[in-house]
């Protein structure tokens, strides 16, 4: 007796066999109206997405749990699945459940997967953040070397670069891809790296990166012999542009996106800024992770997508290139200079849609119509913006990108002629093609829109001729056209003579349904004209496309100005808005700024309607290039440490800044560390996190470097925090040669800008008031001559008597100080509960408070409350 063979059905076995070849991934394998999930797979799915688990016949005794998700709306649940980290095998139908019965009446329909969907090959808006790029990345060590490339797929910007391995952290914080592809034998070694900055990680094998593969692969893409039209690349950096090309091809299918030429950057080309430090400076996300709150979401005035997003590369990539920041800045001053071109032009910028993602939508074949009238809208508004530029005199940045708007006429009348005003999503529904465009499709709708006002006569007819007023006809997929009538009228349809006319086809609990020959001659009418009509509609689609894409050079160099004219603008914008100045930026060692302001801190003053902020100079110079900085908790030192840093990342950015003049020597390394900052994600203690990065400060920071250290040491022991603080000002000083801005509470640093030359002291300015302090948020050179921590904690809230108690220790711990001995001092403290509580400090009382005193506001009308707030007012202004 032989054991009962596991069954699998004919379309199971086919899940399988496709399932084999992705382990990694969901499979959304296609079944009529549904994308369907079996196995673990729906299990995982159905947690993630919150939709329920059902089962589905059984494989090896077992049940098969299932779910599924509708076709129409898969694009929201594919969505929720990258985001959570999965990867989705999308598995279409090849052909109809008609065409593979003729095979055979057994056979399944075929599928295949016609995408990987992964966090770096979104394409689809829905799926995307329109202001930010979604780049897809690849990294390879050969021997000492490595190369990086990235890709942003949804716009075709193609990158490279040669780096070291300890570069790698610091570039994916730049670039901040949104995967990672890494070869299977260094995954390990890598991937804990990308996964460390939330980057997603993907393995290829080595053949993926096997530079000369990789340069075969590049050649056949561009169509070119050899890659040197292109610039000159390391085998690392073929070996990864190749990787890129081949993660693309294995995703989607070969279906490829249009790319841009690779383009190699040069390492010192950008501000090399680490993890740390942008995260610090708060440069793209504030500490909470948004947009809100960082320099990016504090400046940012572009109108387009496209804007957006070069401008997010600038501030993430701030040049080291004078000239080329001289450009920029020249582009931003014509904005300013000239309103009238400034609101023209970001009056049309407004409408101009995201050109870059269209396009390259329509490259991949996954465009709509409205990618068409994207390109149509876009296009149009370039050409005017163009035009207008064209009579002006500008300066090279702006001219070169002007000229790029011009030349599409041709291309916009085709679309204009062709599309209507607000196209439908979608190809198939049809609809989109304008009228008068293409006669046989004028012809076609004629036809089939005359035959549904025959319908409707039809139905008029049948109504009186059977005396039935609520017969109607209508449509449904399985019957096609039909007359109906409610069960009450069945008897009187079936019986004679009418059935001699009417035709029986369904019976359904409330309603009978009927046929006549006219009507089916007439359905097939309506759907031969329809059927024809989406024909060529779709043929038109494709001829539209096709005229796209035969420019599609001219039209990504016409969205690459677009986003340089907007981001220009948007600067001049901010400019204006903010007064802020032209700085000069030279290859000195300088960082002269004069009324500097933090330009976050300042706009979220004022959005609180507190005190403006108080602006602050800043004169670093090849003879002064520390500064120490001292001065009460709450004073303003950390303010003002980063809005230095800041003012230099938007001057080489090739923006205008928040200071009333500015010099900055170009800055080739920024460096920002706070003290005692916790990381506990990453399991290490707060000391030891601060000493790692100092230690990266002191190891990598050169001539050109600025640094910013924020309270370094205050992790540990009072003197050990002391002497490592101190022996790194001694290091920044006599090693590194570099620019610093270094605040401590440590008073005891002060005495070292006596023995080190380069080196100064400054101050944040409070003043006392009658126990209280007042902060002045000024910055001067010299010593502050304590620290105010008790009265700063005093107006935290602590209570009266720790604050007093505080006073009576620290005066102690003072006094121990001055006689050389802190110990016994101490030892002769009486204890806590000893302590007398000092009467506490009786402010005098203020004028205004005497006033205050004598009124009572429920006596007063509003006019007299009015009055006296104006009194009070004038008194405080006194
Ligand atoms: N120049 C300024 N003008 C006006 N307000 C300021 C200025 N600088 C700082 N402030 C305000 O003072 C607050 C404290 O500033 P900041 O954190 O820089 O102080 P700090 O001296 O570094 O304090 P701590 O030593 O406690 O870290 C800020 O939140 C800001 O609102």
């Amino acid at each position: 007796m032989s054991a009962a063979k596991p069954t699998v059905t004919p379309m199971m076995a086919q899940y399988l066999e496709i399932k084999g070849n992705y382990p990694e991934a969901l499979l959304f394998y296609r079944m009529g109206d549904f994308y369907e999930m079996f196995f673990d797979d729906a299990v995982a799915a159905s947690e993630a997405l919150d939709i329920a688990l059902t089962k589905r016949g059984k494989h090896d005794g077992e049940d098969i749990a299932m779910c599924g998700v509708p076709h129409h709306a898969a694009e929201n649940y594919l969505l929720t699945l990258i985001r959570k980290g999965f990867r989705v095998a999308v598995c279409e139908q090849l052909e109809s459940p008609e065409e593979a019965k003729k095979r055979g009446y057994k056979s399944v329909v075929r599928r295949d997967v016609v995408r990987l969907v992964t966090p770096g090959t979104l394409t689809e808006d829905s799926l995307l953040e329109a202001r930010r790029n979604n780049f897809l990345a690849a990294y390879i060590e050969i021997r000492d070397v490595a190369g990086l490339a990235w890709l942003d797929m949804s716009t075709g910007d193609f990158r490279v670069m040669e780096l070291s391995r300890v570069r790698l952290g610091p570039e994916l914080a730049r670039l901040s891809p949104s995967e990672i592809v890494f070869a299977d034998a260094q995954f390990n070694e890598l991937a804990p790296l990308a996964e460390e900055q939330g980057v997603a990680v993907s393995e290829l094998g080595k053949a993926s990166f096997d530079s000369e593969g990789a340069q075969k692969r590049l050649c056949t893409f561009f169509e070119v012999e050899t890659l040197d039209a292109f610039g000159q690349f390391s085998r690392a950096e073929v070996s990864a542009l190749g990787a890129v090309l081949d993660y693309l091809e294995i995703t989607q299918k070969g279906k490829l996106p249009l790319l841009a030429a690779p383009v190699r950057e040069v390492a010192g080309r950008v501000m090399q800024i680490d993890a740390a430090t942008r995260r610090n400076l708060e440069l793209t996300r504030s500490m909470q992770g948004a947009r809100a709150g960082s320099l990016l979401g504090a400046i940012d005035r572009t109108l387009t997508a496209q804007g957006a997003r070069l401008l997010e590369r600038r501030v993430s990539s701030p040049s080291c290139d004078v000239a080329e920041i001289s450009a920029r800045l020249d582009a931003v001053s014509v904005g300013l200079a000239d309103t009238g071109f400034l609101a023209d032009t970001r009056d049309s910028l407004r409408h101009v849609p995201d050109m870059e993602r269209a396009l390259s939508r329509l490259g991949l074949e996954r465009g709509g119509p409205r990618d068409l009238a994207s390109i149509r809208n876009g296009l149009g508004k370039a050409g005017d913006i163009g035009s207008n530029m064209a009579k002006l005199e500008l300066p090279t940045l702006l001219r070169e990108a002007g000229q790029k708007l011009l030349g599409h006429d041709a291309l916009v009348d085709l679309l204009d002629a062709a599309l209507v005003a607000e196209p439908p999503l979608f190809a198939r529904d049809g609809g989109f093609v304008a009228a008068g465009y293409d006669e046989e499709l004028d012809a076609s709708r004629a036809l089939r829109d005359e035959g549904r006002g025959v319908i409707a006569k039809m139905q008029a007819d049948y109504a009186a001729d059977t005396g039935i007023a609520a017969l109607k006809i209508k449509h449904n997929n399985v019957l096609g056209y039909f007359i109906e009538v409610t069960a009450t009228h069945a008897e009187k349809m079936l019986g004679a003579p009418l059935n001699e006319r009417f035709k029986h086809r369904q019976t359904t609990a409330n309603q009978v349904r009927f046929t006549t020959p006219e009507l089916n001659e007439m359905e097939t009418r309506i759907l031969n004209a329809g059927g024809r009509a989406t024909e060529i509609e779709l043929r038109i689609f494709g001829e539209l496309r096709g005229a796209i894409l035969a420019e599609q050079e001219a039209v990504f160099a016409a969205t690459g100005a677009l986003a340089e004219i907007d981001l220009a603008l948007g600067l001049a914008s901010i400019a204006r808005e903010e007064d802020w100045a032209r700085p000069s930026v030279d290859m000195s060692h300088a960082l002269e700024i004069s009324q500097g302001r933090h330009p976050v801190v300042e706009q979220a003053l004022r959005r609180q309607g507190s005190t403006s902020f108080v602006p602050n100079d800043c004169v670093l110079a090849e003879d002064d290039q520390l500064w120490l900085l001292t001065g009460p908790n709450m004073a303003g030192k950390s303010t003002f440490l980063r809005q230095n840093a800041l003012i230099a990342v938007l001057a080489q950015m090739g923006s205008y800044v928040p200071a009333v003049a500015a010099r900055v020597g170009i800055v080739s390394q920024l460096f920002s560390r706070v003290g005692a900052s916790d990381d506990l994600a990453r399991g290490r203690s707060t000391f030891m996190v601060e000493m790692v990065e100092t230690a990266a400060i002191l190891n990598q920071a050169d001539e050109r470097a600025l640094v910013i250290l924020d309270e370094i040491g205050r992790g540990t022991a009072t003197y050990d925090g002391l002497s490592i603080a101190w022996a790194t000002l001694e290091h920044l000083h006599e090693s590194n040669h570099c620019r610093a801005l270094f605040a401590t509470h440590y008073h005891e640093m002060t005495q070292l800008s006596d023995k080190l030359e380069r080196c100064s002291n400054a101050t944040v300015m409070v003043k006392e008031w009658e126990g209280d302090i007042i902060f002045l948020h000024e910055v001067r050179k010299g010593v502050a001559d304590r620290s105010y921590g008790v009265q700063v904690a005093k107006l935290a809230g602590l209570p009266e008597s720790v604050i007093a108690r505080a006073r009576v220790v620290l005066d102690a711990l003072e006094k121990g100080e001055r006689e050389g001995s802190a110990k016994a001092v101490i030892d002769d403290l009486p204890l806590f509960s000893a302590t007398p509580a000092p009467a506490p400090v009786k402010a005098k009382e203020s004028e205004v408070e005497g006033a205050l005193a004598d009124v009572f506001p429920d006596e007063l009308t509003p006019r007299e409350a009015l009055a006296v707030l104006y009194e009070l007012k004038a008194k405080m202004a006194k």
